[in-house]
């Protein structure tokens, strides 16, 4: 799961005569906090501003899956972790337009002349390291040796970190706006209200007014149509989640398809508003999910298969890796001589073409060919050998042909943060999961001998997760893991079916973990051997 691309253009930055307000600059002691929140407690009925706030499963039956595997205690950070936002907003630099010293000059001029930054707050800009830094108290947990200093040095120039200070309380203490939860998450993740996610707000209310803006986490969505006129206060259960300024009438909120309809001149968490911002030359892309491609090490050369491809956020990364590492070994570009190919496939048509969408934009369509595919079809055994219409499918997809394979295919999503209602149904928790092996199959068919496969999912479903690895290894005696660089989340759990050696090779991505305070996620690192000639370890393990 990506950033939410909710829109572009943070248009509407000149600020109104009564945009004065700036962010709070310090975090609430806990004496003004409770006095502040003894006041809106009384006034309204705020999930958010209580110590007990966490998330909601919208099913029951998910909390209870999930209390299989994890102890309630557990659960619970973990609730409490996904109603906060992340603790790093993560941004890939797109080295093929750019470096990494322009961006932070382009950002500084950014946040100055768009007065966001008018108390400094985003004026620090940390590298992998640094955050690695933070995470070990001053220790940089990651081993020394060429593969490390090599990833770890192409991260450092390639990415930078936000961090995000709060929560901060501000009052919610002017006329009202409620927005739907995709739009106040985003909200908190840094984004202004655009005019689609209005859903309701008092009657009169001008470009230029403060209002207080809430997100409506009531377990059976919105009850009003959109437009609707709300009094007072709003009585549901709801999150507030900033203050900020109307830059249009009422009215045109709801007229509306575009455009930022306020700007949130006051947030619970300080992310940088960075929506359409150097559209070109920045990519937002959670860690975990770089720290993914990282783990492809793709190669000029070598034939890469991204298997769910759209919108293309890991895509864009492996071809941008690609780039950097051109001087390594020849060209890589698609109809080159000597061509590293990126296959990016996903089933849905109008996703496909996101995917090319986004290759375009930042330069790196010429690294990747995108098609529209169900990737747990590819194999030949799923395809009519005798139609000639798939002779081009047969000739792409032979088994045994992809150096490199990355399936971050479709799941539960049980890792959003923040979120305040989890909406996956309890279906879905076990369905993915075997989708999810059927997709494996095809990977592994696919994949050389020698080859890597990366598979990884944006959950904390063990199902989806640690089963399913132990699944492959059970099955296919020719897929084993290997070790991931960098290794910088939690190892497997325990008791999902993986041995302790094979538990440690894995990476997870706790939410609960506040050292690193990600999105929950999961990936896997497989290599396929040869089981004609067993190796002396195959040997050693079947006496
Ligand atoms: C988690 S998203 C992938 C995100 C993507 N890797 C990125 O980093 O931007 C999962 C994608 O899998 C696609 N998908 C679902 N079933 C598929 C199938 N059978 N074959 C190919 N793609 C599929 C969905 O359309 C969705 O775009």
């Amino acid at each position: 799961m990506e950033h939410n691309n909710v829109n572009t253009n943070d248009v509407g930055q000149q600020q109104t005569a009564t945009a004065t307000t700036t962010t709070n600059k310090v975090i609430m002691d806990n004496k003004t906090r409770d006095s502040k929140l003894k006041f809106v407690e009384t006034e309204m009925n705020v999930l958010n501003l209580r110590q007990d706030c966490m998330m909601q499963f919208k099913e029951k039956a998910v909390y209870d899956h999930l209390l299989k595997y994890y102890t309630e205690d557990h659960l619970k950070k973990i609730q409490v972790a996904c109603s906060q936002t992340q603790l790093y907003t993560s941004i890939r630099i797109n080295s093929i337009l750019t470096n990494r010293d322009q961006v932070i000059t382009d950002l500084r001029n950014h946040f100055t002349s768009n007065n966001n930054n008018s108390n400094n707050q985003f004026t620090s800009f940390l590298s992998f390291t640094d955050i690695l830094k933070e995470k070990n108290n001053g220790g940089n947990s990651i081993d020394n040796n060429a593969d490390n200093d090599r990833i770890i040095k192409s991260l450092n120039n390639d990415t930078i970190f936000i961090k995000t200070e709060g929560p901060f309380i501000p009052l919610p203490e002017y006329p009202q706006i409620v927005v739907d939860l995709l739009c106040g998450e985003s909200v908190l993740r840094g984004s202004h209200v655009f005019a689609p996610g209005v859903m309701a707000s008092e009657r009169y209310l001008r470009k230029g007014n403060l209002v207080s803006v809430f997100m409506d986490a009531s377990n059976n969505g919105f009850p009003f149509s959109r437009g609707h006129v709300i009094d007072n206060c709003y009585g549901q259960k709801c999150v507030f989640v900033g203050n900020g300024v109307c830059q249009m009438d009422r009215n045109e909120m709801y007229q509306t398809k575009y455009g930022v309809a306020i700007e949130i001149t006051e947030r619970i968490w300080s992310c940088p508003p960075l929506n359409g911002v150097l559209p070109d030359k920045i990519f937002l892309q959670h860690l975990p999910s770089i720290i993914t491609v990282y783990q492809l090490d793709p190669k000029p050369g070598e034939k890469i298969l991204d298997m769910c491809a759209a919108p293309g956020g890991k895509t864009t990364l492996i071809a941008s890796l690609l780039h950097s590492n051109k001087g390594n070994g020849g060209s890589t570009a698609v109809g080159d001589e000597k061509q590293a190919t990126i296959i990016a496939l996903d089933k849905n048509k109008s996703k496909v073409k996101k995917i090319e969408e986004l290759c375009t934009r930042l330069s790196l369509d010429k690294y990747v060919k995108c098609l529209t595919k169900d990737s747990s079809k590819l194999l030949p055994q799923h395809v009519d050998i005798n139609n000639p219409n798939n002779k081009d499918h047969l000739e792409l997809f032979k088994e045994g042909s992809f150096d490199k394979i990355l399936l971050d295919g479709p799941c539960s999503g049980l890792g959003a943060r923040p979120r305040f209602r989890e909406d996956c149904p309890i279906i879905d928790t076990t369905n993915t999961a075997s989708f999810q092996r059927a997709l494996l199959k095809n990977a592994i068919g696919l994949l050389k001998v020698g080859g890597l496969l990366v598979y990884s999912t944006c959950t904390i479903n063990p199902c989806e997760n640690e089963e399913n690895v132990a699944f492959v290894l059970n099955n296919y005696p020719q897929m084993k893991l290997v070790s991931q660089v960098p290794h910088i989340g939690q190892h497997g759990l325990k008791g999902c079916g993986l041995s302790e050696p094979d538990r440690l090779l894995v990476q997870r991505f706790d939410p609960s973990d506040d050292s690193i305070g990600t999105i929950g996620f999961f990936i896997a690192r497989f290599t396929k051997i040869n089981t004609d000639t067993p190796t002396p370890t195959l040997l050693t393990e079947g006496v």
